[in-house]
């Protein structure tokens, strides 16, 4: 785009527009709403609600108050739920053998929110880290993420997700090849409407710690933080668009830029190359930083937090995966 011919000053003083509030919401560019936003959200197999140390105002909801926060989120005009499990540490182990268990907490939790609110859309997380004993995103060999075995492990989960009625399967493992290899699936096994979300730039990134401690993984190898022989080099940009490219032709509806604010350009530049409807999550770290500067009163909490979703929109996202969703729905609605 072309910038047209600007009279100098002073016939052109560009802070004219910016004079008073009405002004400058007519000049206004980009606008977050509700609309706008998917809910991140925890899940666990207990009952009721439990506090996660590193995001305050986090809860890990059960079965139950996943179903109330479904209603919630259809009242306030938020479209989508993603839900991440917390498992048992007892359970998990190295295959991480229960991730396709038909009676575990994401199908029974998929189902009571679909029971509940129908027209709000889930979203469900396909991989294995919440679920061994190391925390890593796939099967692990003499020290090797191995790509196709886990790939095969992938589809067993994300077809029981989508028979208990999941909407969206969003793979955030970083295998090669899973997006073909899922729609292949659920074409087979007739579930043409199921989209996929693929977070297909996914960065080896140290602000999804505070996750880890929600999912219970932090104090797992994988936890350590080395994920960086499938997740993406946060050097790296021209590898984002081949793993867009690739995701967008083995069938993706959606694609997604994870973490999101240190990504922006990464964002815009995915938006510009395809026009696909593209997705910035707002991850536990970025959350965690926010919250944590706001409750020392170093910086204003909700401007900080309306103004980070604003950016997104901005930089040209489709929506937005945030665990603010909720506050930021009641505040904007
Ligand atoms: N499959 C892993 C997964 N799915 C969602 C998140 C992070 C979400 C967040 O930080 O909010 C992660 C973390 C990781 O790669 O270790
Ligand atoms: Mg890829």
């Amino acid at each position: 785009m072309t910038t047209p011919p600007l009279a100098p000053y002073p016939a052109t003083r560009l802070r004219r527009v910016r004079q008073a509030d009405w002004t400058r919401r007519l000049v206004r560019e980009a606008e977050v709403r509700p609309s706008d936003l998917i809910w991140s959200m925890i899940v666990h197999e207990g009952e009721g609600v439990i506090p996660v140390a590193s995001m305050p105002g986090v809860e890990r909801l059960s079965v139950k108050e996943a179903a109330k926060a479904a209603v919630r989120a259809r009242d306030l005009g938020i479209p989508a739920i993603a839900i991440f499990p917390h498992i048992d540490g007892a359970r998990k182990d190295a295959a991480g053998s229960i991730a396709a268990d038909p009676d575990g907490v994401i199908p029974r939790a998929v189902k009571a929110m679909k029971d509940a609110a129908p027209e709000v859309g889930i979203m469900c997380d396909v991989a294995l880290d919440p679920f061994t004993n190391h925390g890593h995103d796939g099967v692990v060999e003499g020290g090797k993420i191995l790509n196709d075995p886990t790939i095969e492990r992938l589809i067993e989960q994300g077809l029981m997700q989508a028979q208990a009625g999941a909407d969206i399967l969003a793979p955030s493992d970083m295998m090669d090849g899973r997006i073909g290899a899922l729609r292949a699936a659920l074409e087979g096994a007739n579930f043409q409407d199921t989209l996929i979300m693929s977070y297909a730039a996914k960065y080896a990134s140290a602000f999804y710690g505070p996750y880890r401690d929600a999912i219970g993984s932090a104090k797992l190898a994988g936890g350590q933080g080395d994920k960086k022989t499938y997740q993406m080099d946060p050097a790296n940009t021209e590898e984002a668009i081949r793993e867009v490219a690739l995701d967008i032709a083995e069938g993706a509806d959606m694609v997604m830029v994870k973490p999101g604010m240190p990504y922006l350009d990464i964002l815009r530049r995915l938006v510009d190359e395809f026009r696909m409807p593209t997705y910035a999550f707002q991850v536990s770290g970025e959350y965690a930083m926010i919250k944590a500067a706001g409750m020392n009163g170093w910086i204003d909490e909700e401007r900080a937090i309306l103004e980070s979703l604003t950016a997104f929109k901005r930089a040209g996202a489709a929506g937005i995966i945030s665990y603010f969703a909720p506050w930021a729905a009641e505040k904007l609605g």
